[in-house]
């Protein structure tokens, strides 16, 4: 090789998590890492390939498992990391499938993964392997792990998905296994703390768009017509933050962080009227996690443990309209809840990249003999993060933040209290 080749990230190599100083707490969206603002540099390892590598890749078992629910974009890391590993000279590369449960549900055998099995599966959205929610019983995941002889473990998924990597790591340093758990964070709802944005989430507010603009149609075109679009987003009202501010069109963005009334003078319902009676229709974008405290909650949950959200959607949908059949008021509502139809997309071309470069890291990372870590992009640069201080909480809207007040300019919404 040339002398000059440089093409390794040093191990010191850092890079900066935070770079705006925030000269006080009540600046817009401050984030300080100290109650009074005061500077402080916090340093994260930069990602990429290093000189010195910690497997010898001819004798590398590597694995793969995509957990949780679906995200544009997970068959371009799949095939990414498969296609590093080879690159790395490894020959042995597995797929766990259907999440956490392939580890040792019988029926769910190892796909053989390498260069001509992943080629194409980019081409299309979903899982080549499958995801599945529930089954995180972590000392049988170490069991499998150990009986497949699995030195590298490659595990995409969200903030569940994470914890349950973290526990996996935990207990192969327990049991002294040299076996090396990489996290690629998985999480349409961009719910991941410390990163600029997770992979699928632009796909996802790219989706939503045909949603939001036939809703709008439907709005303009009837006589007081009002469009619902209900979007993804348990907690975190990222995806239709994004989709509102992206479509211009949306009268009204309802996000589960920013709580609002519907009745009375500041409430919603009278803002619609006043929607209407101005500009003789509206469109309102809502999360799914938006106004839960609108709705009898149950106490029901999923597999994984998450709650099952009643659905806000249906709910505003009635109280529409019967609030204006009510004030002898005509209104035509159309709800469009395309849930599945965003989420079952292949990724867009900027997505693409970004599953490239969180692939190949993942892989890198491995090699560089972390484990315990996930690969994202912080302030535009590609960096390792130990597992524990991304899944520390969920990452929510900040209402306070640059973007929701830009998303408040643009919908023109008061507030609604
Ligand atoms: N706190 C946790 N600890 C360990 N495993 C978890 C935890 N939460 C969820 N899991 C497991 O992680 C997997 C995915 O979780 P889920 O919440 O469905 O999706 P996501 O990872 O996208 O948040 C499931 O197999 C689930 O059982
Ligand atoms: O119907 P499912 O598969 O449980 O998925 C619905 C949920 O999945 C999500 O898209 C996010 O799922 P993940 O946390 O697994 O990424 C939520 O926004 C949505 O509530
Ligand atoms: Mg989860």
């Amino acid at each position: 090789m040339q002398e000059s080749w440089n093409g390794y990230v040093n191990d010191d190599d850092r890079a900066l998590l935070k770079v705006i100083k925030f000269a006080s707490p009540t600046s817009a969206g401050a984030d300080c890492i100290d109650p009074d603002c005061t500077w402080v540099e916090q340093w994260v390892h930069r990602a990429g390939p290093r000189k010195q590598i910690y497997f010898e890749p001819q004798y590398v078992k590597a694995g793969i498992v995509t957990c949780g629910g679906l995200c544009p974009g997970l068959n371009d890391v799949i095939r990414q990391i498969v296609l590093t590993l080879e690159k790395y000279g490894v020959k042995n590369i597995v797929g766990i499938q259907h999440g956490f449960r392939g580890f040792f549900e019988n029926h769910l055998g190892e796909v053989l993964l390498n260069r001509h099995v992943v080629q194409n599966i980019n081409l299309a959205g979903g899982s080549f392997l499958g995801v599945s929610r529930g089954g995180a019983n972590i000392s049988d995941i170490v069991d499998s792990i150990q009986a497949r002889r699995l030195d590298m473990l490659f595990v995409l998924g969200g903030n569940g998905t994470h914890a349950g990597a973290n526990l996996i790591h935990e207990e192969c340093r327990k049991r002294k296994l040299k076996v090396s758990i990489v996290g690629v964070p998985k999480t349409i709802d961009n719910d991941i703390l410390l990163m600029d944005k997770t992979f699928g989430f632009d796909t996802a507010v790219e989706a939503a768009q045909r949603a939001i603009n036939s809703a709008y149609i439907e709005a303009h075109s009837a006589f007081h017509g009002i469009g619902l679009v209900k979007l993804m987003g348990r907690s975190s009202g990222f995806i239709t933050m994004h989709a509102s501010l992206s479509s211009g069109q949306v009268d009204i963005c309802l996000i589960p962080e920013v709580p609002f009334t519907l009745d009375g003078p500041n409430g919603v319902l009278r803002h619609l009227e006043h929607l209407i009676e101005t500009k003789g229709f509206a469109l309102i974008c809502v999360a799914e996690g938006a106004g839960q405290e609108h709705l009898q909650q149950s106490n029901a949950t999923d597999a994984s443990g998450n709650t099952v959200l009643s659905d806000i959607g249906v709910h505003l949908q009635q109280k529409m309209k019967s609030h204006f059949k009510e004030i002898g008021i005509h209104s035509d509502v159309k709800y469009i809840d395309p849930t599945y139809m965003v989420r079952a997309v292949r990724a867009n071309a900027s997505d693409a990249i970004l599953c490239t470069v969180l692939g190949q890291n993942a892989v890198h990372g491995a090699f560089a003999g972390f484990s315990g870590i996930t690969t994202g992009i912080c302030n535009t640069h590609n960096v390792y993060l130990p597992i524990p201080e991304v899944i520390k909480s969920t990452r929510l809207v900040d209402p306070n933040s640059r973007m929701w007040h830009r998303c408040l300019t643009s919908t023109g919404q008061p507030d609604f209290h």
